[in-house]
């Protein structure tokens, strides 16, 4: 059983699994290049800074994938712990690292499948790992103590420990992660020089898109640095498609029935396959996205009302699979979709009515127009609510 750990990089990661741990009795030591991260880290109540009288079970290298190696020797010859973990977004660099520069017995490569936008310890969160794939990438050098003591790790902090081989990670986060990032960034750099009124438009779906493209460029820089190549393999096949997709679009802008109708055939088939891409990726819960459906529901912009809104759908019972929230700060309302069951949503949008939401009924695909000024308005409610 680990009873002590120390966290090297007390940045969002690391700070995330030190509070996970802390929160489970095992204390942990906070070290970091800026003393000022792991001070900020002990404040929230992530363990202690500074290094340990004695080796600790295990310690959590949390620092950027170029620097695991070099962090790896350096702590392993002050005897910091018995074993090591990194996190690195990629594996195949590190580990090779480590096994030029340090002692692999005492190491197992990570990586969290969990992260935010944001970086350092004040974004950091106990939960942030909670029901994610953790992965790990032990080789024939990893001593069992090691793998169990990394087990370990990601039981405290309830992820889900998935076993992979280094490269054969780095080739699927290109697709699942890091391509993403790159596709992110792609997309919100078109806005650098949007007009206001564009700017005016933007809603939820474009914030999905590009939510990840704030992450720090540094730390990405790294990131695509080491898997640059598995990331240009998939670009390459997105630019094939994106090329489709332009030929397709000028055809549908031309006056020709023939170039519209194969146009339409391209496009159809993009957004098809783009639906059937989508349905392959698990929910939480790790079953693929079913025939899941939407339940839409306008709040007041003030604080409490979402959480308000959830401790009724608790009190119904519903499982929500996802929650999104889109706010309109002009007439301070805010627009809650709430992914149930489809065989929920009838029965659940009636009870919200009752209750005394202002549900948009006949919830389906993407919102039409504006939503109207919000609020929990019985008044405003349906029949049943105001009889
Ligand atoms: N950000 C994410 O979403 C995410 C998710 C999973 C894994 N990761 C991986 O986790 C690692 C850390 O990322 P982060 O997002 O927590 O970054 P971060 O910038 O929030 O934190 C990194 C911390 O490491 C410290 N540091 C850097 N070099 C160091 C060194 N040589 N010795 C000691 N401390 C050092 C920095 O001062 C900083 O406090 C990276 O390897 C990243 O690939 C990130
Ligand atoms: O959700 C986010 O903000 C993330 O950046 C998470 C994410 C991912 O792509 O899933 C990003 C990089 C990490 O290596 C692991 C997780």
């Amino acid at each position: 059983m680990i009873s002590t750990a120390a966290v090297v990089g007390t940045g969002l990661i690391g700070t995330s699994v030190a509070l996970a741990l802390a929160a489970k009795g095992v204390r942990v030591h906070l070290l970091d290049l800026d003393e000022s991260a792991a001070r900020t880290a002990a404040s929230l109540g992530a363990g202690t800074v500074g290094r340990p009288a004695a080796p600790v079970d295990i310690a959590l290298l949390a620092v950027p994938p170029g620097s695991v190696g070099e962090v790896l020797a350096v702590q392993q010859s002050k005897g910091l712990a018995h074993s090591y973990m990194d996190v690195a977004s990629v594996k195949s660099g590190p580990v090779g690292d480590v096994a030029a520069l340090g002692d692999p017995a005492s190491y197992i490569g990570g990586h969290p499948m969990a992260g935010r936008e944001l970086s350092g310890p004040l974004a950091a969160t106990a939960a942030l790992f909670e029901g994610r794939s953790w992965v790990l990438t032990p080789t024939p050098d990893t001593t069992t103590q090691t793998l169990n003591r990394a087990l370990e790790v990601i039981a405290l902090c309830g992820a889900v420990p998935v076993v992979m081989d280094g490269e054969a990670h780095d080739r699927a986060v290109a697709l699942v992660s890091h391509t993403p990032h790159v596709v992110a960034a792609l997309m919100a750099a078109r806005l650098q020089h949007m007009p206001d009124d564009a700017t005016r438009l933007a809603g939820q779906g474009l914030r999905d898109v590009i939510r990840i493209a704030g992450g720090d460029p540094n730390l990405w820089g790294d990131i695509l640095d080491a898997n640059a190549a598995a990331v240009a393999d998939v670009l390459a096949e997105l630019a094939d498609d994106l090329s489709v997709a332009v030929t397709a679009l000028r055809g549908l802008a031309t006056d020709s029935t023939d170039v519209r109708a194969e146009g339409m055939m391209h496009v159809a088939d993009l957004l098809s396959r783009g639906c059937e891409g989508r349905k392959r990726i698990p929910t939480k819960h790790g079953a693929p996205l079913r025939g899941g459906a939407l339940v839409r529901v306008l709040i007041g912009d003030q604080p409490g009302e979402l959480a308000s809104l959830l401790a009724t759908v608790a009190d119904l019972g519903i499982n929500v699979e996802e929650v999104t929230i889109d706010h309109s700060p002009e007439d301070r309302s805010g627009l809650v979709e709430l992914l149930v069951d489809t065989g929920s949503t009838v029965r659940m949008e009636q009870r919200l009515i009752e209750y005394g939401w202002r549900v948009q009924q006949g919830s389906a695909p993407a919102p039409q127009g504006r939503p109207a000024p919000a609020g929990r308005l019985l008044a405003e409610a349906a029949p049943a609510a105001t009889a």
